[in-house]
């Protein structure tokens, strides 16, 4: 660590001392509101429910200076090799770049490839929406997308986003190696109007392989060119030829896309048959609207900067270990779950690009369910809790479903609610009050103590006006900036993925040992639970 940054860490850390105890609902005065949010036209980010103040919000700034977040970024965005563990670009904002000028990787544009495959795909998706593609009994009516990690997670968010949009032929998609989850969209697919998509980046990832070949084996019981009906997304041609499909169904990207950056590419595809290529144009627009904002606004009118600033300052500085993603917007149900690898992939690390261990902590433990859901399954220990969760709350001023406005109040209400009574709480007075009509005396005390909310949580909240597809292309690309700055104020890398790895080579080994193989070199407790199944039917 430079010697500016430990300056900037350390006073970030005094401040944090001098602030620690004060109750963020007396920082309202004057236009705190209007100072602790930064807006665009849509977009609202307000974070005045936090304990920041303008101190504390420029030694935040300040440390982004110092970890030299202005050059990283223009690093990124130039195709400098900014992933240096793999030698590789990192430049998924290219896929989106549609309408912009040339991206450069080692001297060459990549925009003409962009466009070459975003203007293939668009004919694929259209010729399955408008029934020119068909399988061998007729016009697509299921599409399958096989893919695991970030060749799943984006395009089944997306689709489930932007289910008001979707008019296309119903999309199915299977990640589980566990049978369960294949079987169960096989029994609902007709073989013969289905269209299966390989999503892989490696085309080698054994879950999605293998969920490959048993929807192959499913088709061509009943069709008699099952290949006719794959379709593949990856960065391994040469490996879905192998497979059998047409290069002519063939969506290739460059390494330089992330897996969990990767659905404004091929990645997307099902997405785009789901909700048709204008739709996903407009999505793509939404990404590249909040990448022109990110680098030219300035300081705290930069969304993307100041949820990372805010992030940091939760997780790193008030030490909060986790945080949830609160979406009050049920189409953005598997948000969160998108999110968990989006930030905890990118920033799980514990060492720094050059090798030494990380001299603060990575990057937070991200969760979440849709509110109101929430609200009555976990939000208990969100409030009364000992350990203080900090909240991300997203809200549209609409739904989609006019007649029903009256219930869509109903959810914004809840939503505020939820933010004020974080901050508000109830004190011990207040709690009496509740029950002074029931109980008396010590009885008294030790029923209002149950009712007492500490309050003083911090919540930040993202308000918007609806979720189109331009909103949501707008609200994934500010996660993804904001994961980037806080791994560059983190000094790591956020885009490789070396965790992974050990998980995936042990499974290799295991797989003999549970097919029959002698378990006995196997730890004992590995070794105890294989003859546990073993003996159960395994
Ligand atoms: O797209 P694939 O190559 O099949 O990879 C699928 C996923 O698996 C890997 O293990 C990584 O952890 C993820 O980053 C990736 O998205």
């Amino acid at each position: 660590m430079t010697p500016e940054l430990q300056k900037a860490w350390d006073a970030l850390r005094a401040h944090h001392k001098d602030v620690a105890d004060r109750r963020i609902k007396t920082l309202f005065h004057g236009d705190r509101a209007a100072a602790f949010s930064a807006q665009t036209e849509d977009l609202k980010l307000d974070y005045a429910k936090t304990n920041l103040d303008a101190e504390g919000v420029q030694l935040l700034l300040d440390l982004a200076r110092a970890a030299d977040l202005e050059g990283r970024r223009a690093a990124m965005f130039s195709g400098a090799p900014i992933n240096e563990t793999e030698g590789r670009a990192v430049l998924h904002t290219a896929l989106r770049n549609i309408d912009g000028g040339p991206v450069t990787v080692d001297g060459q544009d990549v925009m003409g490839e962009v466009r070459d495959t975003l203007a293939r795909m668009e004919a694929f998706a259209k010729s399955v929406r408008d029934g020119s593609f068909t399988g061998q009994g007729g016009r697509i009516t299921d599409v399958i997308n096989i893919g695991i990690g970030g060749s799943d997670l984006g395009p089944a968010m997306g689709t489930l986003a932007l289910a008001p949009y979707h008019d296309g032929p119903r999309c199915h998609f299977v990640s589980n190696v566990d049978p369960a989850d294949i079987a169960q969209v096989l029994e609902v697919c007709n073989p013969e109007t289905t269209l299966v998509i390989v999503a892989s980046k490696t085309f080698t990832t054994i879950e999605t392989m293998t969920n490959a070949r048993t929807a192959k084996a499913w088709m061509s019981e009943r069709v008699s060119d099952p290949a006719a009906q794959f379709a593949a997304l990856s960065t391994a041609e040469d490996k879905t030829a192998a497979f059998g499909i047409d290069p002519a169904r063939v969506f290739g990207f460059a390494d330089w896309v992330g897996g969990r950056y990767s659905m404004w590419g091929p990645i997307g595809l099902s997405l785009m048959i789901a909700v048709g290529p204008r739709a996903f144009r407009a999505f793509l627009d939404g990404g590249a609207q909040m990448d022109r904002h990110f680098q030219a606004a300035e300081g705290t009118d930069n969304l993307p900067l100041m949820l990372a600033l805010v992030g940091i300052w939760h997780n790193q500085i008030c030490g909060y270990a986790t945080r949830a993603v609160l979406p009050y917007d049920n189409n953005l149900s598997r948000l969160p779950a998108y999110l968990q690898q989006l930030e905890m992939e990118s920033n799980g690390k514990g060492v720094s690009m050059d090798g030494a261990d990380l001299e603060v902590h990575s990057g937070p433990v991200v969760w979440g369910e849709p509110g109101t859901n929430g609200q009555h399954a976990f939000y208990q220990l969100i409030h009364q809790g000992t350990r203080v969760i900090p909240c991300e709350f997203l809200v549209a001023a609409r739904g989609h479903r006019d007649e029903l406005h009256h219930q869509h109040q109903l959810l914004v209400a809840n939503c505020l609610a939820q933010s004020e009574a974080l901050m508000t709480g109830r004190d011990l007075d207040a709690a009496r009050a509740k029950v002074a009509d029931r109980f008396e005396g010590d009885e008294l005390e030790r029923q209002a103590k149950h009712r007492v909310f500490p309050g003083n949580r911090p919540s930040v909240t993202l308000a918007y006006p609806q979720l189109t597809p331009f909103r949501l292309g707008q609200i994934i690309a500010l996660y993804e900036h904001r994961v980037f700055v806080e791994g560059v104020i983190l000094g790591i890398n956020s885009f490789d993925q070396w965790g992974v790895e050990l998980g995936k080579e042990l499974a290799t080994a295991l797989q003999p040992i549970v097919e029959g193989a002698d378990a006995s070199g196997k730890d004992g407790s590995t070794a105890g639970l294989v003859g546990f199944l073993r003996d159960r039917g395994l």
